[in-house]
């Protein structure tokens, strides 16, 4: 399956690395496809080299101002003029989506794939992966707009949510 992976660029601790690595390790060795922004930086490369070293494939998606940041020896790299194309070419290489820690760049590109699946542009598993409560406060606010009205497809047709690496492939059916 070709799954893809938003999340940090920055170097964090501990809480975020292993569960990161874990699930990167998991991917590879069920032989999936990593699709990420292809950057060698932070958690990015932390579930990249998951993957890899599992023996599993990465196609990264970098853009033109970051291709500097790109990972050498990727099976494949793709470099987008801007992140608008960016985050087309991700979504439309990829099976299913998975949100991980991050800032805005992440927040950028969930918000993005989520409208597009409100509009029916696309139906494709996405799957909130909330490690160390880092999301609990942004669940709380997409329940909210789910309880309240402002979503006009029910928040669990749009996407799930777990704290368990293993529990998230298994929403996608990986
Ligand atoms: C060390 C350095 C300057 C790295 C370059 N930085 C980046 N490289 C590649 N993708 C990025 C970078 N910053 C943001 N992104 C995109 O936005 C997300 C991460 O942004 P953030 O760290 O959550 O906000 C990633 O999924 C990625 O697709």
């Amino acid at each position: 399956m070709n799954i893809c992976v938003f999340l940090s660029a920055a170097d964090l601790d501990d809480r975020y690395t292993a569960p990161a690595r874990e699930f990167g390790t998991l991917l590879g060795t069920r032989g999936h496809t990593l699709i990420w922004g292809g950057s060698d930086a932070g958690l990015m490369k932390v579930v990249a080299d998951g993957v890899q070293e599992a023996g599993g494939r990465l196609v990264g998606v970098s853009v033109t101002f970051l291709s500097g940041k790109a990972r050498p020896g990727c099976d494949e790299m793709i470099v987008a003029r801007d992140l608008a194309e960016r985050k087309a070419e991700l979504l439309g290489r990829s099976d299913a989506v998975v949100i991980m820690v991050g800032g805005t760049g992440t927040l950028d590109e969930a918000t993005e794939i989520l409208e597009l699946k409100k509009h029916g542009m696309h139906d494709k598993p996405v799957v909130l992966l909330n490690t160390a409560g880092f999301y609990d406060g942004l669940e709380q606010q997409f329940r909210r707009m789910d309880a309240e009205g402002f979503l006009p497809r029910p928040l669990d047709e749009l996407m799930h949510f777990t704290a368990d690496p293993a529990h998230a492939l298994e929403l996608i059916g990986a």
